[in-house]
């Protein structure tokens, strides 16, 4: 058993030694804490047995993607960091990339390709991005158009002016490569690219095996251009009618080979390729439109003559390219641009071919009278579901019911309910509220009362309900998450439901998942059909727009790009005009007909397990604040507000002084720090490790309700400065909160920290020097060199800040000087106000007072602080001072420039190395 779960005694011993040191170290370390530790631990490793042996992790270690783990490994210097997290953890406290979706931001709002803030210029700080895009403008629509195609399907990518210099290609140390994919939004801007950039491209290229994909643009001046070099011209500004597949290409995947499509083309600003070399294949051909008039009408018309995507397959240099006729509007491109990216990348992007489909039909019964179901609807919805089987054989329309509002509409729509439960068996029911009501306005009593309510209606006529998915009206409750929802869900078996609105409902394309207490909350779609969406004109654009949609507009597309789909439609959808019927059966139809796409109904549980263990990157959620968004602020309590939540966060590093900073402030009459939480005392510590996936609620718990407008709340906890998720997780939540950092000179931090650990009887610093634990090799045992870490990594002020500095704008950033703080507290504390806006302003002159015996500024009302800040020892020994002043000399510079580059005074201590 032993050897199958992979954990050693010596990595548990380890460990072991590990978590005390690193509970010691937080703060002060009683026997009760110890206790509870090794409890826990017996626990923990009780689930490590059975996440190991089980495979329960969703297999997320085994899959953990190489890229990351090399990207990981080589952003951090050598081993230092490489332990920061306990191994049960690991996947829990994977990096979300949301951010890369939100264009380096959590921000749903700021459209992919704007420029990101001015990012710091340490390389290993970059995260790993998979498909590097260049693009002429960042703002153009064809940045969005691609943009949406990679966020759709999960793609990390990155956008940079094809103008601009050449990004990073290859992480330094390691010699891995950054990107599987070049693209370039205009084939034209390739050609055109100088000698020095396209030979640093195409080096890439062939060095590392990376193709190119290339889309064209025709609105130009020219509508000719040639190409000696590739012995290739390219006619732009063309309109074209029919397209076909090559089928001698090999990559079709998505595609079906033989296809034809005999309709015109969308636009006139088609581009076609001649070519004059073997290297060359067509992939598509085309036909000139003869009743064009526009530009380009002296090229042959020849039925299907004309080439529209073209293969270079590298003869002429080693690179291989797919070059598109146009750009991703038109979905057949689409479709190639897919299939090529899986050729060029060798299957690197890992992109599936099935598609997991599930229809909800929400509202069940609920009010809305005179758009309700009749009995013939209802009728009509098993033989739609009967002719969609003939595609999807497990296929059931999945009915969220309010059982409350059974028999509310006319005789006519009454009929149509009793019909709907007669034919109750040919469906999937799921439970929804029994009135319709949405559970923010609810307590907790009532939320369970309507459930039982919706069950007994279930039982009394003989519905039968799937236990493991649930949705509430208007996904309230979901996300925004309350405890109440999940704490009654969990009771009730359920371990999956859907919501639209993570992180944001727009845009559709950014909707992610993620799991909170064991439920899993899988994104849903929408369909663009809402509950007064009943007839076909009520479509925007009437029935042509939304047979647009099917034939290959945003429906389509949604299918082509979306490899998990739960949609969202009403009642009404399925009464009067029947829309959603007559959209799914007929996009389905279409998928099928034009791509190789598997549609599959499996259960909920199995979408959302398997929605998870495709991306188990997002299984862990990313809260961001409910009253930022007008939606969310619709769903969230008004009793529970947003006002408590801090507006200042201190985020350390430890041993700089943040205790003696935390304490001062308090005896400001404005500003209210979080309580005291009996496991991590002063320090709430939620953006990192655990107490994150206790969810928004348990961290509001933790701050005082303010009862002056002038409050200011205010946390501080010394170990987010240095961790890796912090940023971007207080960023989703308190974008405009205030950040301060505390720097001191970094080998007194670590000296500090190595008292810290022995006053705290850490059995590795009590058994090994400061010198020994600071210079410990790569080949020191494992817990020494976690020591070491932690002892030194703090103070790589850069690295950390410069993560800081991706996230928020400087000037919401706080640079304090430690040994400032610790002689002068009073200058340190009226800036600090001002930076953070108190009112009333108070000079501290007035509440602190320096002590002599204890050498530090003591608060004049309640004393100095305990006995364990400001310790006594002995001056560092020569021999450790030399090492770390050489160890962080380069740290150090980099802060000079970091600290240069922002234009942000040196500390004092920096100034002087
Ligand atoms: N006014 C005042 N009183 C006491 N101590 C002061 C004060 N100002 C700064 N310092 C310095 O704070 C160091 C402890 O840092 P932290 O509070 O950040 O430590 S911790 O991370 O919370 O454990 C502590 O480190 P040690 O001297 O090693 O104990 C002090 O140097």
């Amino acid at each position: 058993m032993l050897s199958m779960t992979r954990v050693t005694i010596r990595q548990v011993a380890v460990w072991v030694l590990t978590l005390l040191g690193r509970v010691c170290s937080m703060k002060r370390c009683s026997l009760f804490k110890i206790v509870t530790i090794l409890f826990s631990m017996g626990l923990t490793w009780v689930t490590l047995l059975l996440i190991n042996a089980s495979g329960v992790a969703l297999g997320i270690r085994s899959k953990m993607n190489s890229d990351l783990m090399a990207a990981r490994a080589a952003r951090d210097v050598g081993d230092l960091a490489a332990n920061e997290q306990p191994l049960v953890d690991d996947y829990l406290v994977q990096d979300n990339p949301l951010g890369f979706y939100f264009n380096e931001k959590l921000h749903g709002n700021i459209p992919i390709g704007a420029p990101f803030q001015a990012a710091p210029k340490l390389d290993h700080q970059i995260p790993l991005k998979k498909v590097l895009v260049f693009v002429g403008d960042l703002g153009s629509p064809q940045v969005i158009v691609l943009g949406q195609f990679f966020a759709h399907q999960r793609i990390e990518y990155r956008t940079t002016l094809v103008t601009g210099d050449v990004p990073t290609l290859v992480l330094s140390d390691l010699n891995v490569p950054r990107y599987v994919l070049l693209v370039f939004d205009d084939y034209a801007s390739y050609l055109r690219l100088d000698a020095r950039r396209r030979s640093l491209l195409d080096d890439y290229c062939k060095k590392y095996k990376v193709g190119i994909l290339a889309l064209t643009q025709s609105k130009r001046s020219s509508e000719t251009e040639v190409s000696v070099e590739f012995k290739l011209k390219l006619q732009h500004g063309l309109k074209l009618k029919k397209f076909k597949l090559n089928t001698e290409v090999d990559f079709w995947r998505v595609a079906k080979r033989d296809m034809v499509w005999l309709e015109d083309l969308p636009s006139s600003d088609w581009t076609i390729f001649s070519v004059k070399h073997s290297t060359y294949r067509p992939v598509a051909f085309s036909t000139v439109d003869p009743t064009w008039r526009g530009s380009g009408t002296n090229v042959s018309k020849q039925e299907f003559g004309c080439v529209v995507a073209l293969h270079d397959r590298g003869l002429l240099d080693g690179v291989e390219r797919v070059i598109l006729g146009l750009d991703l509007s038109f979905w057949l491109n689409a479709i190639i641009a897919m299939d090529a990216m899986t050729y060029l990348t060798n299957g690197r992007l890992g992109l599936p071919l099935d598609r997991l489909l599930q229809i909800d039909i929400d509202d069940m019964f609920v009010g809305h009278t005179g758009i309700r179901t009749h009995a013939r609807d209802a009728e009509e919805m098993v033989a739609s579901q009967n002719r969609i089987r003939h595609y999807i054989p497990n296929f059931s329309y999945f009915l969220g019911f309010s059982g409350g509002w059974f028999l509310a509409g006319t005789p006519l729509e009454q009929s149509g309910d009793r019909r709907l439960v007669e034919l109750a068996e040919h469906f999937q029911w799921f439970n929804h509220m029994y009135r319709h009501e949405q559970p923010h306005t609810q307590n907790g009593s009532i939320f369970k009362l309507s459930l039982d309510n919706n069950t007994i209606f279930a039982e009394k006529h003989k519905i039968r309900v799937v236990k493991d998915y649930m949705v509430t009206p208007h996904h309230s409750g979901v996300y925004p998450a309350l405890e109440m929802v999940y704490d009654e869900w969990i009771k009730r078996g359920v371990v999956c439901s859907s919501t639209e609105e993570y992180p944001s409902i727009t845009p559709q394309w950014g909707r992610r998942g993620f799991i909170h207490r064991g439920i899993m909350v899988v994104p849903r779609q929408t369909c663009r059909l809402y509950t007064k969406t009943v007839n076909f004109e009520d479509y925007p654009g009437g029935k042509e727009q939304l047979d647009y949609s099917i034939r290959g507009g945003f429906l389509f597309n949604l299918f082509l790009s979306t490899p998990v789909m739960i949609f969202m439609t009403h009642m009404s959808n399925y009464a009067n005009d029947r829309l959603a019927m007559y959209a799914f059966e007929k996009v389905i139809e279409f998928v099928l007909t034009w791509t190789n796409l598997r549609l599959l109904s499996p259960p909920p549980a199995e979408i959302a397990r398997r929605y998870f263990s495709m991306y188990p990157q997002e299984i862990n959620p990313v809260w961001t604040n409910p009253c930022d968004s007008e939606k969310h602020r619709e769903i969230w309590p008004e009793e529970k507000s947003c006002r408590r939540l801090p507006k200042l966060i201190i985020v350390g590093p430890q041993k700089t002084g943040t205790t003696a900073l935390l304490r001062f402030l308090e005896a400001h009459p404005s500003l209210k720090s979080s309580k005291q939480d009996p496991v991590y005392f002063e320090e709430i510590q939620f953006f990192i490790g655990k107490n994150y996936l206790n969810g928004l609620e348990w961290y509001q718990e933790h701050f005082p309700e303010p009862n002056d407008p002038r409050t200011i709340l205010f946390e501080k906890s010394a170990n987010y400065f240095d961790n890796e998720l912090a940023p971007k997780r207080i960023y989703a939540l308190l974008p405009r909160a205030k950040i301060v950092i505390i720097v001191s000179e970094p080998a007194r931090r670590a000296y500090s920290w190595y008292h810290h650990m022995r006053s705290h009887d850490d059995p590795v610093v009590m058994n090994y020097t400061f010198f020994e634990v600071v210079s410990a090799p790569e080949t020191a045992p494992r817990f020494l060199r976690d020591a070491r870490n932690r002892c030194l990594k703090p103070g790589m002020y850069a690295v950390h800040l410069a993560r800081w500095l991706q996230f928020f704008p400087q000037q919401q950033i706080l640079l304090i000087d430690g040994d400032q703080l610790s002689k002068d507290p009073i200058t340190v504390l009226n800036n600090l106000q001002i930076f953070a806006g108190v009112q009333p302003f108070i000079d501290y002159s007035g509440k602190l007072e320096y002590q002599e015996e204890k050498g530090f500024y003591c608060l004049t009302e309640t004393g100095c602080l305990s006995s364990n800040k400001g310790r006594k020892y002995p001056p560092m020994d020569v021999e450790s001072s030399r090492y770390l002043d050489k160890f962080f000399k380069d740290h150090n510079t980099n802060l000079r420039t970091l600290l240069s580059d922002i234009n942000y005074p040196y500390p004092l201590w920096l100034a002087q190395t």
